[in-house]
């Protein structure tokens, strides 16, 4: 479903400021595939989700979809194969349109078009049956503006924009890091929900070491630019925390330096 080929990005190359963000990073995801994704402070987990998504390119190397090359394609022509969540709620909705007129963006990425607002009696009924999946009574707020939502309510539409037109790759970049631990805990069920349903290839980058173990089928684990670990599903499930911080330290190195780390 997606392959990163040898994929490497330097910042400032042949300066005192060069920084290794990725160096001859492989990673093949198969469909259904749910990554979970955790390594150090720099580590280049945001990198990784860039160079996939198009707001960077690699320096060198390649990311596929579907077996296509992809990497030279601009981020607006991969938007619709790729949905992607960010930390900040504020970064996925506009706050000045309505929830309606934000699922209509949504529904209309990547078509030739362009960001249409207009939301007609079929598509509201859509957009309404979609809310109500998330169970937080968004379905009777259509006309509110997303700005006033709150930080979860946001993250949830959020979710549900990047995923209801079925891409083909889901990213999840720390999505749940900026939410309280009750909207957090909203929010990864949701997760867990909708991928399982729509059974999307995800990649999800998480400081939370528990629910990097406990979510999904796979972890892998990066560090200074480099995926060092790779866990399948049949040992995933018996890991614990202490022994996912061990193995780090074991083939790192050193301790994982990560200032955002929640344990569990
Ligand atoms: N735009 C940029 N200009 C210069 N250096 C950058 C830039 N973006 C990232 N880097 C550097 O590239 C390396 C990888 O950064 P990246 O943000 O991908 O790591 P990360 O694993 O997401 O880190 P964290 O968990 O701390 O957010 C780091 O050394 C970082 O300082």
């Amino acid at each position: 479903m997606l392959e990163i080929d040898h994929a490497s990005k330097l910042f400032n190359p042949g300066t005192p400021d060069e920084k290794v963000a990725l160096m001859n990073v492989r990673l093949k995801l198969n469909p259904g595939d749910f990554v979970t994704v955790i390594g150090s402070n720099g580590a280049g987990k945001s990198t990784l989700m860039n160079i996939i998504s198009g707001v960077m390119k690699p320096d060198i190397g390649e990311v596929r979809i579907g077996g296509n090359a992809i990497q030279e394609l601009p981020e607006h022509a991969r938007s619709r194969w790729i949905g992607r969540v960010f930390q900040d709620p504020m970064a996925g909705t506009a706050p000045t349109m309505s929830i309606e007129e934000n699922l209509a963006m949504a529904y209309r990425r990547g078509e030739k078009r362009g960001l249409g607002r207009g939301v007609n009696a079929s598509r509201r009924k859509l957009f309404r049956e979609q809310l109500s999946r998330l169970g937080i009574g968004l379905e009777e707020r259509l006309g509110a503006k997303a700005g006033l939502l709150s930080g979860g309510e946001r993250q949830a539409l959020s979710l549900l924009m990047a995923t209801f037109t079925q891409p083909r790759i889901l990213l999840l970049d720390e999505h749940t890091a900026a939410l309280d631990p009750a909207r957090a805990a909203l929010i990864t069920s949701l997760t867990e929900e909708i991928v399982r349903e729509t059974k999307l290839t995800t990649l999800m980058v998480t400081h939370n070491m528990e629910q990097a173990i406990r979510l999904g089928n796979r972890l892998i684990m990066m560090d200074k630019g480099r995926i060092i670990l790779d866990v399948p599903e049949s040992r995933k499930s018996s890991l614990t925390v202490p022994q996912l911080l061990g193995e780090f330290e074991r083939i790192s190195g050193s301790a994982l330096s990560d200032d955002r780390i929640v344990l569990g």
